[in-house]
């Protein structure tokens, strides 16, 4: 059924001037200016606050939210040993009960901060086979009022060593998942281009987006990313293929970086930087020397889409978080040392309309036309926004206010 009508009075937009009512019906933004009330419309007084696209979350891990509490303890040295360990250990003891009540709050959170779309990673591979898919399939479908979800089937474990994981990756396409994730970075050195052509291949074939995890370490020798983009044109795939982390660009020479950028570039590959959980883990050492965050301003600079995700949440790969988009651009100004407003603003790109184009939903932000998925913020400014600025944030579902910071108009 369509939503009732809604009139926001009074919001400041990105880049306009001045306050202006804008008026959403049947899911859309019909209106947008100095607009008289249109009965029996409901009407919102946003007393000047800041009206924007929704958040779009391009890279979140769900099946592992909230696992922090139960993790065993690690020996491992290395925190990403450690992740790869404890995600094994955590996983195989996932049920479909307590994976629903994780991913369920989750989803709460997230719309409750503004998400309208979220794309998600799901590991795919012998230990747990296709259940979390599962679960998660018929939460995309229980929420869809409320958040569009994608599932990302993600294989976390090989798919070069294991002959029978493509085939689950294959089966995962047919039963529910939307995008081809992968992880060259979990194959041995040598056989990290062979886990690239599966994927390529497989991709091509089903004719499914694909989303890698590429080069996850501070190591000037990993060049998964070349290797992606280069395949990704040579298999006829410009722009269908995205790309996550990217971390081994941060500690690449000034000419290497410019040849991967440039093979990135031509590939249409969009990127997802993830900088809280990078900024943690990545880097050997006590002193670690680059904190494994992708040229943010080189890759802006050589026309490259940007976005950031907020990638995982209270679990193995990273103790804190509450997934919200504004924390993660506040994090990846930090990381990246955009400081400045202009600055702020393209960060805030990364984690809405970047962040949509990079998981294949229109980029329209607020225009008549536009999908009405929005937020509306009590405060007025986007840096208000990323420091959490107090304040209440309203969620816009296709024209229907479906959630708020405060999480009171949520409804499971
Ligand atoms: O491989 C990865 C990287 C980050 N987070 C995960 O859950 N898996």
């Amino acid at each position: 059924m369509a939503p009732d009508p809604l009139l926001i009075r009074g919001a400041r937009l990105l880049d306009r001037a001045g306050p202006v009512d804008v008026h959403l019906e049947n899911g859309l933004i019909a209106a947008i200016g100095d607009l008289p009330a249109v009965a029996p419309a409901q009407i919102i007084d946003a007393e000047g606050g800041l009206l924007t696209p929704a958040f779009v979350d391009p890279h979140f891990h769900i099946d592992k939210a909230l696992t922090f509490p139960h993790l065993p303890p690690s020996g491992r040295d290395h925190p990403v040993d450690a992740a790869l360990e404890r995600t094994r250990q955590v996983k195989a003891r996932y049920t479909p009960e307590d994976l629903t009540a994780r991913a369920t709050e989750a989803i709460r959170l997230a719309v409750g901060h503004g998400v309208g779309t979220l794309r998600a990673h799901v590991d795919v591979d012998p230990v747990g086979g296709l259940s979390a898919l599962r679960v998660l399939a018929d939460l995309r479908e229980r929420y869809r009022h409320l958040i569009d979800i994608q599932l990302v089937a993600f294989p976390q474990e090989s798919i070069v060593r294991d002959p029978a994981a493509p085939r689950l990756l294959r089966e995962a396409l047919a039963s529910g998942a939307d995008v081809l994730g992968g992880a060259p970075d979990v194959e041995e050195p040598p056989d990290r281009v062979r886990h690239l052509d599966l994927l390529i291949d497989l991709a091509g074939e089903l004719d499914v987006p694909l989303d890698v995890h590429c080069d996850y370490g501070y190591d000037p020798g990993q060049r998964d990313l070349e290797a992606l983009a280069r395949r990704t044109v040579e298999a006829g795939l410009t722009g269908r293929v995205r790309a996550g982390h990217c971390c081994a660009l941060d500690a690449y020479d000034a000419p290497a970086a410019a040849e991967v950028i440039e093979a990135v570039r031509e590939a249409e590959i969009d990127i997802c930087v993830c900088p809280m959980g990078n900024l943690m883990l990545v880097g050997d050492g006590p002193n670690p020397p680059g904190r494994g965050v992708a040229r943010l301003q080189d890759l802006l600079t050589a026309g490259i889409t940007v976005a950031a995700g907020s990638d995982n949440m209270h679990d193995m790969w990273f103790p804190f978080g509450r997934l919200d988009p504004a924390e993660v651009a506040m994090v990846t100004c930090v990381a990246g040392r955009m400081w400045s407003e202009r600055q702020i603003r393209q960060v805030f790109d990364m984690v809405t309309v970047n962040a949509a184009h990079y998981v294949g939903v229109p980029a329209d932000g607020v225009r008549v036309g536009a999908a009405a998925d929005l937020v509306l913020f009590s405060v007025t400014r986007v840096a208000d926004v990323l420091r959490n600025a107090p304040g209440r944030r309203t969620t816009i579902k296709r024209g229907r206010v479906v959630g708020g910071a405060d999480s009171s108009v949520w409804t499971a």
